[in-house]
């Protein structure tokens, strides 16, 4: 199992006590699947996800990555883990203004200590995963909104995560580009073998994905498979 939340707890202080914004959550995503999880504004969703991301540690609870309980982890050991098998999607591309499609990707790789060459390589090829090879040298400003947010799905996967987290990547986009970049995430995690989790309050467009669940006061209810 790629990622597993295990009774997962988190509070956060509010006035005088606290407010348990992820309850008993538990979670478990195999590589080359998609759970979205769907729930109301401050249902816990961003929580749930920088749980996973391994960005807060939880109150009580273990996040496992790739087999390695994070929360027994130092900071630095839990920053190379985070680099080498967390690829992590925003809701804004947050690309950088100078740089060609490829150079986004590129810098990634090359921060990691690949070769300029390799990274080339590997940059142009996830390029064209996500039907962008085409576009490899224009800058963001010359790229549609759809296409910079298949830009930073391809930069997520540079480094070749065992998870994919995803957050809200439709939110600045109309419907039919969101349908687009919805099936591609699910494309990319059926493709990359990655465990993915995308985290929305919006259920349209999720029919690529591989199960829905649902958080709702912290609490995530997962259904039965279904396939
Ligand atoms: N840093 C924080 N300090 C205190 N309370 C917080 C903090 N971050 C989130 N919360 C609270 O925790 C609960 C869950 O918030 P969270 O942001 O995880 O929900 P969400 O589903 O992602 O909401 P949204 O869709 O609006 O981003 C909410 O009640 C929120 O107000």
């Amino acid at each position: 199992m790629s990622l597993v939340l295990a009774d997962v707890t988190l509070t956060y202080p509010d006035g005088g006590t606290r407010l348990t914004a992820l309850d008993q959550v538990r979670l478990e995503v195999p590589g080359g699947s998609l759970t979205a999880v769907v729930g109301p504004s401050g249902s816990g969703k961003s929580s749930l996800l920088a749980v996973a991301a391994t960005l807060i540690t939880p109150d009580t609870g273990t996040v496992t990555v790739d087999g390695q309980d994070t929360t027994r982890l130092t900071r630095g050991e839990l920053t190379a883990l985070r680099r080498r098998t967390i690829g992590i999607v925003f809701q804004q591309p947050n690309l950088l203004p100078s740089l060609t499609a490829v150079e986004q990707l590129q810098v990634m790789a090359q921060i990691d200590g690949r070769s300029p060459r390799t990274a080339r390589g590997r940059a142009m090829e996830l390029l064209d995963t996500v039907g962008l090879a085409g576009q490899a040298g224009r800058r963001p400003h010359q790229l549609s909104g759809g296409q910079r947010q298949r830009v930073s799905i391809a930069r997520a996967l540079m480094n070749d995560p065992t998870v994919l987290l995803v957050d809200e990547p439709t939110s600045a986009l109309d419907h039919e580009r969101g349908a687009a970049v919805l099936d591609l995430v699910a494309h990319v995690t059926h493709q990359q073998g990655v465990a993915t989790v995308l985290v929305t309050h919006d259920r349209t467009h999720l029919t690529a994905a591989d199960r829905i669940a649902e958080v709702r006061d912290g609490r995530l209810h997962i259904p039965a498979p279904t396939r």
